[in-house]
């Protein structure tokens, strides 16, 4: 039920007719200002570095915990409970701190009781592209970028937890060696709870380039290239729906939680989401979050150099791939500052008042490094496809959502994903309750467009996962314990005739993109030359 993206804590409960009956959220930057963070986060000076407070998230938990208690929400009648982390991100917890997280006194909010538990005060988190030299070093030690690809699922990437600790282990094998566990968000999360060090599920642990995603043990060669004595940091690997525990007398004691409740592995905020959209075979799920992302339900992978393969959270025998793309929302917020006065409405407007196809005008908008493709900068090409260095306000905004929309179908269409008759696309984050934005996403894609009640996916999914959890042993399925949770609803169907102009725009698309990734991968080879 608990979910700690990068912007901020959720939380959802629901009854057993799956019901939602209570929503909150403790915003980071907002209600947490004594930190100082910028969407939850610190961008170093040096722009790749990107690292969270890991006590932030810590007096987060306890400051929606205080919330939930002073609302009058009955804790006792809780049974299970899960959660979900952004990917990637990890903790490092310092010697001796499993002692005092086992016996943290239910008198002081556990963030006072923390405070000295971390090797590494600053986690970093996804969004961090400072481990280049990680990566090529853990590509050469296992034998190139697809040898991982098909050992862990995915080539080296930068935001993986193995790169990311193979940086600190080089920068400061001090502070390395005075770690005695390593979490990943959602374990760390979830360790709160447990009062002991929780393990981390098979479909997280895929984001890490360490796990063999067919045996779903650590991999020792990718461990050993990453940092001495890893896999004893890490712990082992469990099933996502594994039950870890009763929940620590701390809650019982300070929230009147019952000892009985049951503390359900934590995944990935985007495998938590596959959970909640109730994801079937031949759907598609796009999540309009900080980052945008999308997923598919797959039976038989073949990992390739673009795109992840992660564990199925919800079924161990079948897999999910998954696509990230990091000028998502933030990206949308500057182009709406920019051109829409900061005003969603307004932004709406100019995508009602343009046509689909935007009379032949693209464009690509990386403000950061994008991951797929691997390009930065902002590309904007009129109908004769000569680039320009402007847009008006309207044809501008209309070029970002499409180009955006356009590249995810393009790279799902090379993962193999056929948009099919019965293709339903369904849409969740923050962006999925924007309609204008939606019809486009269902005009490139030519597919209808669902939403669920709740735009928070992945706390509705962790709370299915919670309940799943306590059945999941005696072989009933996640999509038997979720019939009677509300279906997804019909949001937009394709305009008529905008088919065939987001056809003929994905080819000029598609063309321009690779011309666009092979001059920035030539510029960037060139430079380091
Ligand atoms: N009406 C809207 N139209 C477009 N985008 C929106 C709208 N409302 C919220 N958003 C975007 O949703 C984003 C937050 O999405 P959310 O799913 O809550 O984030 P997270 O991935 O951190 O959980 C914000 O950054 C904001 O840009
Ligand atoms: O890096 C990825 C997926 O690979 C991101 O999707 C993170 O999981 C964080 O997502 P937000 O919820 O903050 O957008």
């Amino acid at each position: 039920m608990l979910r700690s993206p990068q912007a901020g804590l959720k939380v959802i409960a629901v009854d057993e007719q799956l019901r939602v009956i209570y929503e909150d959220n403790v915003h980071f930057d907002k209600d947490l200002p004594e930190f100082k963070t910028q969407g939850g986060v610190y961008i170093h000076s040096d722009r790749l570095t990107v690292t969270s407070p890991v006590l932030m998230w810590v007096k987060a938990l306890d400051m929606i915990l205080e919330k939930m208690k002073s609302s009058g929400f009955n804790f006792s009648q809780v049974r299970a409970l899960s959660g979900a982390g952004q990917q990637h991100g990890s903790v490092y917890w310092k010697k001796g701190s499993i002692e005092i997280l086992k016996n943290a006194s239910s008198e002081l909010p556990l963030h006072q009781s923390l405070k000295a538990c971390f090797s590494v005060a600053n986690s970093p988190i996804w969004m961090d592209s400072s481990t280049a030299s990680q990566c090529s070093a853990l590509e050469k030690a296992v034998g190139g970028a697809q040898r991982l690809a098909s050992i862990t699922g995915s080539r080296a990437y930068e935001r993986f937890t193995g790169n990311q600790i193979a940086k600190i282990y080089s920068q400061n094998p001090e502070v390395y060696m005075q770690t005695e566990r390593i979490s990943l968000v959602s374990s760390f999360a979830a360790s709160l709870f447990l009062g002991a060090y929780a393990p981390i599920d098979y479909s997280d642990g895929s984001g890490m380039n360490l796990l063999q995603i067919w045996e779903k043990v650590w991999s020792a060669s990718c461990l050993d290239a990453c940092a001495p004595g890893l896999e004893e940091k890490l712990g082992c690997p469990v099933p996502s729906h594994s039950v870890l525990g009763p929940i620590c007398p701390y809650y019982s004691q300070r929230y009147g939680f019952s000892p009985d409740c049951k503390v359900v592995a934590f995944t990935g905020d985007n495998p938590a989401s596959l959970a909640g959209m109730r994801l079937q075979e031949g759907d598609i799920a796009i999540s309009l979050g900080t980052s945008d992302t999308l997923f598919l339900w797959i039976q038989e992978p073949t990992p390739a150099l673009e795109g992840h393969i992660l564990c199925n959270p919800v079924d161990s025998r079948t897999y999910m791939a998954l696509l990230c793309f990091k000028n998502g929302s933030l990206m949308r917020e500057r182009i709406r500052d920019d051109c829409a006065s900061g005003s969603w409405d307004e932004f709406s407007k100019a995508l009602s008042s343009t046509a689909a196809g935007n009379n032949g005008n693209l464009g690509f908008y990386f403000d950061v490094m994008e991951i797929t493709p691997e390009a930065v900068g902002i590309h904007r090409f009129n109908k004769d496809n000569q680039k320009v260095s402007g847009f008006p306000k309207e044809v501008e905004i209309r070029a970002l959502i499409e180009g955006q929309f356009m590249a995810k179908r393009i790279h799902a269409e090379k993962l193999g994903y056929k948009v099919m008759s019965r293709t339903r696309i369904l849409a969740t984050g923050g962006a999925s309750h924007n309609k204008k934005i939606l019809q486009v996403l269902s005009d490139v894609f030519n597919a209808p467009v669902y939403t669920i009640d709740t735009t928070n996916s992945a706390c509705l999914g962790s709370a299915y996962r919670a309940i799943h959890g306590l059945v999941a042993e005696t072989n009933v399925s996640l999509a038997d314990v979720v019939k009677l949770a509300p279906e997804p609803r019909l949001a937009v169907t394709p305009t008529t005739g905008a088919e065939e102009v987001s056809k003929l725009g994905n080819t000029i698309f598609l063309l321009i993109s690779c011309l666009l990734q092979n001059v920035v991968v030539m510029n960037s080879s060139s430079k380091t030359d």
